[in-house]
């Protein structure tokens, strides 16, 4: 197979995530006899330095002339000064909108050996697997008008919008989803004070009818944020709104041990996807060879997966994580009940790579001789 991933890095961990998920999509591509061309661009501060625009048109060019997308992360303190129409996260917001993405897949599945990475109790967080699925493209985040009033300034407005084809394309693809799992669908919205949520709700009932052997549940989300920590097992495929989904997926993370482990896909119908870590650009850690890259290194995992159909090699990637976590590696972020080694960045993205490469010449003999 030949494809063309355009490849984001952006800003802070961005680059040092997405060096370590670029070794493995390649070791994966030689393996396996696919040729990946790899084309980089330039998207959020970095893109505010160099082209005077987080999202500059060679960047989206190259994204629509590409078979899928990586993204590191964007942003940092150095471009807090920014006008907020100017910033890097808007970069961000562009692209997924310019690339019609409105469908983000969460995933959020616990690591038996990172059970007691998680601050809460083993009996809660062990067996947990659900996807999280955010409208990306809509609500709050691109509300118009969304302004600063008044003489001084002191009155801020911005503006939650929904139209009714916006609810209805990504509340099919989570029934989709939950058909293909374990048939349950709970959908998170306000509806007991926002009109977007009601229609939000009214339109989930509808859309049901079409998936009779789905399981529906309404929750309210401050409801739906106690039982991600309280109960997180009941959930298969959560659907909400971009806001609630940004933060509720921040939430989920911790149940893995670290947000540093949350991929995701963003996806539109015809299977085209953008893929990147839930984290940010880390600005904490940032050039220190202390970032997680699983996220990221899972993320392309989806990708092989969602957008190219590569079933076989996105599991590899997916047992090659587990196996390096099962012998003890940690980075600093999922260490503080760990017993093994702490390693940085370069380090575990590595030990993917040669847990990897393992795998693929056991696999190779045994068939070998089978
Ligand atoms: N998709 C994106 O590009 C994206 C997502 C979220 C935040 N951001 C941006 O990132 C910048 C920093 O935001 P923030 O600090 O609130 O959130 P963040 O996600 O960057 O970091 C939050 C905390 O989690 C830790 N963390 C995050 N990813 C990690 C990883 N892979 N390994 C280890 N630790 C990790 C950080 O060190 C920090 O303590 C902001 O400009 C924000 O807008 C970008
Ligand atoms: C950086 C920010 C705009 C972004 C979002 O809110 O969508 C991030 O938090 C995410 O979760 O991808
Ligand atoms: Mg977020």
């Amino acid at each position: 197979m030949k494809k063309k991933v355009a490849v984001l890095p952006g800003d802070g961990i961005g680059q040092e995530v997405m060096n370590g998920a670029l070794d493995v999509l390649k070791a994966v591509g030689d393996w396996f006899g696919h040729e990946f061309e790899v084309v980089q661009g330039d998207i959020g501060g970095v893109a505010i330095d160099l082209h005077g625009n987080p999202l500059p048109s060679e960047t989206l060019e190259l994204c629509k002339k590409s078979d899928a997308v990586l993204l590191g992360a964007v942003g940092g303190p150095k471009w807090k000064d920014v006008p907020v129409h100017l910033r890097p996260e808007k970069g961000l917001l562009e692209i997924r909108k310019e690339l019609g993405l409105f469908a983000n897949l969460r995933p959020v599945s616990t690591f038996e050996s990172l059970l007691s990475a998680s601050p809460l109790k083993r009996n809660v967080v062990e067996d947990v697997d659900f996807v999280l699925v955010r409208e990306l493209t809509g609500g709050l985040y691109f509300g118009k008008p969304s302004e600063r009033r008044g003489k001084n300034k002191e009155v801020a407005v911005d503006t939650l919008q929904y139209e009714r084809s916006e609810i209805e394309r990504v509340v099919h693809k989570a029934f989709q989803l939950a058909s293909k799992r374990r048939k349950k669908l709970t959908s998170v919205d306000k509806a007991n004070v926002l009109e977007t949520s009601r229609m939000w709700r009214e339109i989930v009932d509808e859309v049901s009818g079409s998936y009779p052997d789905i399981e529906v549940e309404h929750l309210l989300v401050d409801v739906a944020a106690m039982k991600l920590v309280y109960q997180p097992k009941q959930f298969d495929v959560i659907v909400t709104e971009n806001m609630f989904g940004d933060i509720l997926s921040d939430e989920a993370s911790m149940l893995t041990g670290s947000l540093g482990m949350l991929p995701s896909a963003s996806l539109r119908e015809d299977g085209f996807g953008l893929y990147e870590p839930v984290h940010g650009s880390a600005p904490d850690i940032a050039g220190q060879d202390k970032a997680n890259p699983l996220a990221m290194i899972l993320s392309v995992a989806m990708m092989l997966r969602h957008s190219f159909g590569l079933k076989e090699e996105a599991e590899m990637i997916e047992l090659a994580v587990q196996e390096v976590l099962n012998a003890g590696y940690r980075t600093g972020d999922l260490w503080n009940l760990g017993n093994g080694p702490v390693v940085g960045t370069k380090a575990m993205s590595q030990f993917v790579v040669e847990r990897l490469e393992a795998d693929h010449a056991l696999s190779s003999i045994l068939s070998a001789y089978l």
